[in-house]
């Protein structure tokens, strides 16, 4: 049997009367692509709040290669390996591609117990490895001919791609993704679906995915997730959540829409 990356157990989240994630249990293959569906509001984006550290769970637990990191803090979970991306872009405009890796690269090393005793001298440390690892990462996403363009200049999707370069950066062993594929055109989602392979056969890196783009989800995962008011209602493979009649009433509508 495959051994679990990331193990969900028995999560909740309230916010005052309002059960955002209810008994929440499911875990993640090293190597895996999951999916993590559901409707506006079914508690996804709250999930991967719990799981990152940004917030902690009401209750349940959240083991990461075989530890516990529920509670965060979020720099820890970085460390551990798990990295995030957001929905939105969330680059510096101003600042350069490159400057924009750099930064993943710092949450990383500042991060870590080696890296707080060192503090601010992080800049002198090491500079040409520095630079050979932001352009290792700018080479996997493709974006080593925007190296020196600031990052605002760049077009909406490769704005995202750098979202997921700068995730990169930490060094993860696995990576949460929010919405990657929100505002991409075709050309670029099948873009988008060609890097997370890559970064999962070449790279080893597990991925949890968030998205609303169910042909991508469909295409790309081998597992799928699904939430619907904080509680998961299926889990299974695409072809099973496809004909799920629970799936189908409350997220993917008409079944003509589920076979798509
Ligand atoms: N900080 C918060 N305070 C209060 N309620 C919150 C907070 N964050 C989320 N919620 C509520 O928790 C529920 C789950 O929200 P969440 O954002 O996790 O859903 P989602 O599945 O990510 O939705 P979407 O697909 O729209 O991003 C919603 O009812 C939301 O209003």
């Amino acid at each position: 049997m495959s051994e679990n990356m990331l193990m969900i157990q028995n999560l909740s989240r309230n916010f005052g009367g309002l059960a955002a994630l209810r008994d929440l249990t499911f875990s993640v293959a090293k190597g895996e692509i999951v999916g993590l569906i559901g409707p506006n509001g079914a508690g996804k984006t709250t999930a991967f709040n719990v799981i990152t550290g940004t917030m902690p769970p009401s209750s349940g637990k959240v083991m990461f290669d075989g530890r516990s990191i529920a509670g965060g803090p979020p720099s820890r979970v970085v460390v551990a390996g798990l990295a995030r991306t957001f929905q939105s872009t969330s680059t510096y405009p101003n600042v350069s591609v490159a400057g924009n890796v750099y930064r993943g690269l710092l949450s990383r090393i500042q991060g870590s117990t080696v890296g707080r005793l060192v503090g601010r001298r992080i800049d002198m440390l090491a500079a040409s490895q520095v630079d050979a690892e932001i352009d290792q990462i700018l080479h996997i996403t493709d974006l080593a001919s925007w190296r020196d363009a600031p990052a605002g200049s760049l077009p909406y999707g490769l704005q995202k791609k750098l979202g997921i370069a700068i995730a990169l950066a930490t060094r993860p062993r696995m990576l949460l993704l929010d919405e990657p594929a929100a505002g991409l055109n075709h050309e670029e989602c099948k873009d988008l679906a060609r890097l997370l392979r890559h970064l999962r056969d070449d790279h080893e890196l597990t991925l949890l995915l968030v998205e609303h783009h169910m042909a991508l989800v469909m295409e790309l995962c081998q597992r799928i997730v699904v939430l619907v008011q904080g509680e998961k209602i299926a889990e299974g493979s695409p072809q099973d959540i496809r004909q799920n009649e629970a799936v189908i009433e409350a997220y993917l509508g008409a079944p003509d829409y589920a076979h798509a």
